[in-house]
């Protein structure tokens, strides 16, 4: 880590100065920058792409959640802080710039422990010895994956078409290696800071358990000389549990595409491999833990293909939709079930390892793809939709005489936040009121409209993929 304008000594590093309390009036207290506005990272994978504008700029999460309190420096007047991050090694050298320092009343912002939480032990001092890490960390790659294991890739359809659109072709010369056991923790820790700045919500796996295994994608990159050419991609970080009495299951806790990488199938192509993996491993199940948008997308896309060639539920859809066909569900006052049978959860799971969470989810875009045409059954498909959003948010028991749900203030997404109310003798008490009511109709409404854009767009997708 080094500045230019300052030498690195200057930056306060005793915690005691972090947050020297200023008697100036509130008026003139320093307002300090928010870190995401003076830090920018780049990715670089060789040292001519230190300093070079043309370099990748990665867009993180969330800098300020580093700096303590309020995500904010203080103390600095000009501040640029460039970190340049190596896919190499991902070692991590921090550039910093300032014109002066001076406590403005809110101390002088620590620059190199908030780093350090950041980089942790990546983070090198000197420049030089960073732009060294190019040639001395070049095989730390391929090192790692001498230690690992190679995996079959997966022959799918899917994302070939898309992974052509790159006109080097990138994302058919992969290769995926399983680590496991002992370098597991080496390696991990050296992509921690990836995780935390690129995975929403992260928190950095116990390496010192032994049933986490990473799985990396790395392309071969041909143009360049033996020992050199090996870029990681992306990887994922798999927990591997024990269930009772003999079987296993995996738990996909972190997946990590690099961004110069992502949106041309490597992600994909990646939990291809790790379904390759359950199903030829026969383990219990392969659930996400608590996926983004993003990978749900992905996976949902990639289970459904599974999903429409998977004979042993054919004939259960095929019922489903006809009925839905006759029955007109919307006109009906009952909510009706339009599930899977249980012998075609209990399949689905056995043979291509989808729980059954994941499995209604897709159910539900596999009854939209079946009704065809669609807009003939569009009402009949909405209210189904619309049965199963209400019965997920407030339980089975929602037409119950004395439960109802209202819409509440809360720090998280308005549209997915209900609470259940429940009064004594069945009538509704204090502040809910028709008003009320309505709003909770119309945050219902929202989270239906939501899902039925998401299945459209997942369905053609789909379709696009299977023509
Ligand atoms: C359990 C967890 O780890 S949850 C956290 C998941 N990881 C992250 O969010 C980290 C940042 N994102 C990534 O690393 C990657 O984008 C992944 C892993 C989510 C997907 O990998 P990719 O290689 O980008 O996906 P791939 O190219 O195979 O598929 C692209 C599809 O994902 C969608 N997608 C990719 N990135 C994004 C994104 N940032 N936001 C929304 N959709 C996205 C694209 O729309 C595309 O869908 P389409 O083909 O239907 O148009």
């Amino acid at each position: 880590m080094g500045t230019k304008n300052q030498a690195s000594s200057d930056l306060v590093s005793d915690p005691k100065k972090k947050r020297r309390v200023g008697f100036g009036k509130s008026a003139q207290l320093d307002p300090g920058v928010e870190a995401n506005d003076c830090i920018k990272i780049y990715l670089v994978s060789r040292k001519e792409e230190v300093d070079s504008p043309d370099s990748c700029c990665i867009d993180p999460i969330d800098l300020n959640k580093f700096f303590e309190d309020d995500g904010k420096i203080y103390g600095y007047k000009g501040l640029k802080i460039t970190v340049w991050l190596s896919s190499i090694s991902f070692h991590a050298y921090a550039d910093i710039v300032f014109e002066s320092t001076s406590d403005g009343g809110k101390g002088i912002t620590d620059l190199k422990s908030a780093l350090k939480n950041m980089f942790a032990e990546n983070l090198v001092e000197k420049k030089e010895e960073f732009l060294n890490t190019f040639s001395s960390e070049r095989l730390y790659i391929k090192s790692v994956i001498s230690s690992g294991v190679a995996l079959e890739q997966p022959t799918a359809n899917g994302r070939s078409s898309d992974s052509s659109k790159n006109s080097k072709g990138e994302a058919s010369d992969f290769e995926v290696f399983k680590v496991a056991g002992e370098p597991v923790g080496h390696l991990y820790s050296r992509l921690v800071p990836l995780v935390l700045l690129l995975i929403d919500g992260s928190n950095p796996i116990d390496i010192n358990d032994p049933r986490w295994e990473i799985y990396m994608v790395v392309r071969k990159t041909a143009d360049l000389q033996e020992d050199i050419g090996i870029n990681m991609i992306g990887f994922a970080a798999v927990y591997r549990f024990h269930r009772y009495p003999d079987s296993q299951r995996l738990r996909l806790g972190q997946i990590l595409v690099l961004p110069p990488y992502q949106g041309k199938g490597y992600g994909g192509s990646l939990l291809k491999v790790l379904n390759n993996v359950a199903v030829s491993e026969d383990v219990y199940d392969l659930t996400v833990e608590e996926p983004e948008d993003s990978l749900q997308h992905v996976r949902t896309k990639i289970d459904l293909q599974r999903l429409l060639v998977f004979s042993p539920i054919q004939n259960a859809l095929s019922a489903v939709v006809s009925r839905i066909k006759s029955e007109n569900p919307s006109k009906r006052s009952e909510p009706c079930q339009y599930g899977p049978p249980r012998s075609a959860v209990e399949d689905v799971r056995k043979s291509l390892k989808i729980n059954k969470r994941q499995f209604l989810q897709c159910w539900e875009i596999l009854l939209y793809l079946g009704l065809d045409p669609i807009d003939k059954y569009m009402e009949s498909y909405r209210a189904i939709v619309t049965a199963r959003i209400k019965t997920d948010i407030i339980g089975k028991d929602s037409e119950v005489v004395g439960k109802r749900i209202i819409d509440v203030p809360t720090e998280f997404d308005q549209e997915t936040s209900f609470a259940m109310f429940k009064s004594q003798n069945g009538n509704v008490t204090g502040s809910e009121s028709d008003g009320a009511k309505s709003n909770q109709e119309e945050s219902l409404r929202q989270l239906v409209d939501e899902r039925m854009k998401e299945i459209k767009l997942i369905a053609e997708k789909v379709s696009m993929s299977t023509r």
